[in-house]
């Protein structure tokens, strides 16, 4: 799976630009604020329609422009592919492979994956369960695709089921009592079925997830992934049954997948409160690589792999080590600073003034 050029047009910060990625591992270098972000963010934008900094889409268009469009030409399983997606500044957005129009954003999923590490997923070990919640289901939906149906149902349930229960304000009528009912049996179902597909997801993550913390951190420290949701254990809808009161007192769904904690821990101690920052940071890159291996593994072939300013955090040791654990595939990084000793890019790209150059990239 590849892209081998791509085209803006008023895409954020580029009114027009064209660029050739290598099969392998091309180097993006320029100053801060040069738009270095922009142009991987295009590549992601071509295989989910969304900005991966969690940027409203209208926000890619650039400044005072009517649209943008991002046009990928590529190939995935030995088959020519051209991907192009339009979004206007009032956040609608279009998508084509291979000039048909994708009815929905998820087929894209069919042409094109992208795995992105950037700076901010050091919350996924540092910030609380949400961020790692949602790591989990993301990875789920990119590994089960199916698994996208149960969690959008789940999210509409717990919706109707909280706005029914702050409605109530404290009590419940018959009518009401009557519709939590529909809702528990929707949410038991759907939140089961989450939970337990998380137990698996992670029962085949946590080896490697070891491997690939191993392999960047230089050391052999035990990595685990706790999760012990004991509403799981006890049966979904029995404790909604014997939630039921404290919920209606409280106006919304105290115990289910939607709360659940999962906690990652290196040798034993909770990474969270105990790792350092380095070591915070290569978790944090390792889970992101060991989902890219699981997603492999499941389709077959390598997603493209986005590296997105990931040496500016860590000491040239470990960043030599980030290098050396690339899987194969398509590789795009971004750097403000100098590249790793020893990194040697098959294609470096030069941004000064908005211009996208070929040149050589800094080697520290
Ligand atoms: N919709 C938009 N229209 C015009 N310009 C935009 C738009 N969105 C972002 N920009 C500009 O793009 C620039 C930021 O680009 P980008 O985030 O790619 O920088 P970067 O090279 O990755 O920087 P850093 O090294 O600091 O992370 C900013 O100058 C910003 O004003």
């Amino acid at each position: 799976m590849r892209v081998d050029r791509l085209w803006l047009t008023d895409f954020r910060s580029y009114e027009s630009a064209e660029l050739q990625l290598a099969p392998g591992l091309t180097a993006i270098v320029g100053a801060n604020g040069e738009g270095k972000t922009n142009l991987v963010e295009a590549i992601v934008v071509l295989a989910t329609t969304a900005s991966f900094r969690g940027a409203p889409t209208e926000a890619l268009v650039r400044a005072g422009a009517s649209a943008a469009i991002v046009r990928g030409e590529g190939e995935r399983d030995g088959r020519q592919l051209l991907v192009e997606v339009e979004i206007t500044p009032t956040g609608r957005t279009r998508a084509q492979v291979n000039r048909q129009r994708v009815a929905r954003t998820r087929d894209l999923l069919d042409a094109l994956r992208v795995t992105v590490f950037a700076p901010d997923d050091l919350d996924l070990v540092k910030g609380g369960p949400a961020g790692r919640r949602r790591y989990l289901d993301d990875l789920l939906v990119a590994v089960h695709p199916r698994h996208d149906a149960t969690r959008r149902d789940l999210d509409r349930v717990l919706r109707q089921r909280n706005a029914l229960l702050k409605q109530a304000g404290g009590r419940l009528d018959e009518a009401a009592a009557a519709t939590l009912d529909v809702w528990d049996a929707r949410l038991a179902t759907a939140g089961a079925e989450l939970g337990r597909a998380r137990r698996d997801l992670i029962a085949r993550l946590v080896p490697v997830l070891s491997s690939a913390y191993d392999t960047v951190a230089d050391t052999a420290a035990e990595v685990e992934v706790a999760y012990e949701p004991t509403w799981l254990d006890a049966d979904y809808a029995s404790v909604l049954a014997e939630g039921r009161q404290a919920d209606v007192r409280r106006g919304l769904t105290l115990v289910g997948p939607h709360r659940d904690e999962v906690d990652l821990s290196i040798g034993g101690l909770p990474a969270r409160t105990h790792a350092s920052q380095g070591e915070q940071r290569s978790l944090a890159f390792a889970l992101r690589i060991a989902g890219h291996e699981l997603v492999t593994e499941e389709i077959g072939v390598a997603p493209i792999l986005v590296l997105d300013d990931v040496f500016s955090e860590l000491d040239p040791q470990r960043s030599r080590a980030l290098l050396e654990a690339l899987p194969p595939g398509q590789t795009i990084l971004t750097t403000a600073g100098v590249l790793p000793e020893g990194a040697a890019p098959d294609r470096s790209l030069r941004i000064a003034g908005g211009r996208i150059v070929e040149g050589d990239a800094p080697v520290g």
